[in-house]
């Protein structure tokens, strides 16, 4: 229960709420969706919610400019948060994808993405989470040099308190691809995320990168997908000793949740089993889209 992360998908239209049809038994939440299901995860005893925004196209553009907003959606979800439920940790990303129109994670210099102007956005938009009352901040990109640059930001704004959770090993997977569909990413995103995730037949650089970002001042470390990486997240545990979170991608869990729903398996015992096998290979929290479903099954 108390290792179980609360993961969420908010979205700020009103026509786009309800179910994901490629993600079995996940909706696309409003504000009030949200906290019925935040409340209901803390009488859980789940410590923590994560939120992940669908943005109307309306607001998306080429240079992510809702991410900067500290009136959006994203920072008035935590500001309610906060207000109605108060017993329940908020993280949030920091990312400029669910902002800019071409669905990438930075700013863009014709095919490239320009690291410099991105961090510089990533580090504001990291204080207006914290300004909004958000517990951890998870820098959910590749970027090079942003967990410095984020920490520095969050310090000199006052927020020294607030945690950074890395996204510091994140595969190039076809996991992700309920996900997109969620936070409708997928049909804008324009080539593919490749040159800045990492190789799923990489496992050294997945180390290289949780070093560096710890020493540029990570409390916390993620490895994305799960499942497929439970090797990375043990050697993680074991070399670093950090806390270190999976995250059950939107793949795994849509796996899970078709494989029940046609009859093929039992998706609670899945669900249960698959979470056994993180806690085994060292995890100390996982993100999943299951999370209330399992800590109901583990209360019986
Ligand atoms: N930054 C959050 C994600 O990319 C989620 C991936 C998924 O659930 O597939
Ligand atoms: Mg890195």
């Amino acid at each position: 229960m108390d290792d179980l992360v609360l993961t969420t998908v908010i979205t700020d239209t009103k026509a786009s709420e309800g179910p994901v049809p490629s993600l079995p038994g996940v909706s696309r939440l409003g504000l009030d969706g949200l906290i019925e299901q935040a409340r209901e995860a803390a009488g859980l005893g789940i410590p923590a919610v994560a939120l992940f925004p669908h943005i109307d196209p309306a607001r998306k553009d080429a240079a992510a400019t809702e991410a900067l907003n500290p009136d959006g959606f994203v920072p008035a979800a935590i500001r309610r948060l906060k207000a109605d439920v108060p017993d329940i940790g908020v993280i949030v990303d920091v990312a400029l994808d669910p902002f800019t129109d071409h669905g990438h994670d930075g700013l863009m210099q014709g095919d490239v993405i320009d690291n410099d102007t991105t961090l510089d956005m990533l580090a504001q938009g990291a204080v207006i989470l914290a300004d909004a009352g958000a517990d951890i901040v998870a820098p959910s990109d590749m970027m090079d040099g942003r967990i410095g640059v984020i920490r520095d930001a969050l310090d000199q704004a006052d927020h020294p308190d607030v945690m950074i959770l890395s996204y510091a090993a994140k595969y190039a997977s076809a996991f992700y691809g309920p996900y997109r569909d969620a936070i409708g990413t997928a049909s804008a995103l324009r080539g593919d995320k490749r040159t800045y995730q990492m190789d799923p037949a990489n496992s050294e650089e997945a180390l290289h990168e949780v070093a560096m970002d710890l020493d540029e001042g990570a409390d916390m470390v993620m490895v994305k997908p799960g499942l497929p990486y439970l090797d990375i997240c043990h050697r993680i545990k074991t070399e670093f000793g950090v806390p270190t979170f999976a995250f059950q991608v939107s793949g795994e869990y849509a796996m899970i949740q078709s494989a029940g729903q046609n009859g093929w398996a039992d998706s609670e015992r899945l669900l249960l089993e698959t979470l056994n096998g993180f806690k085994r290979a060292g995890c100390d929290a996982v993100l999943t889209y299951g999370a209330i479903r399992a800590a109901r099954l583990l209360k019986g």
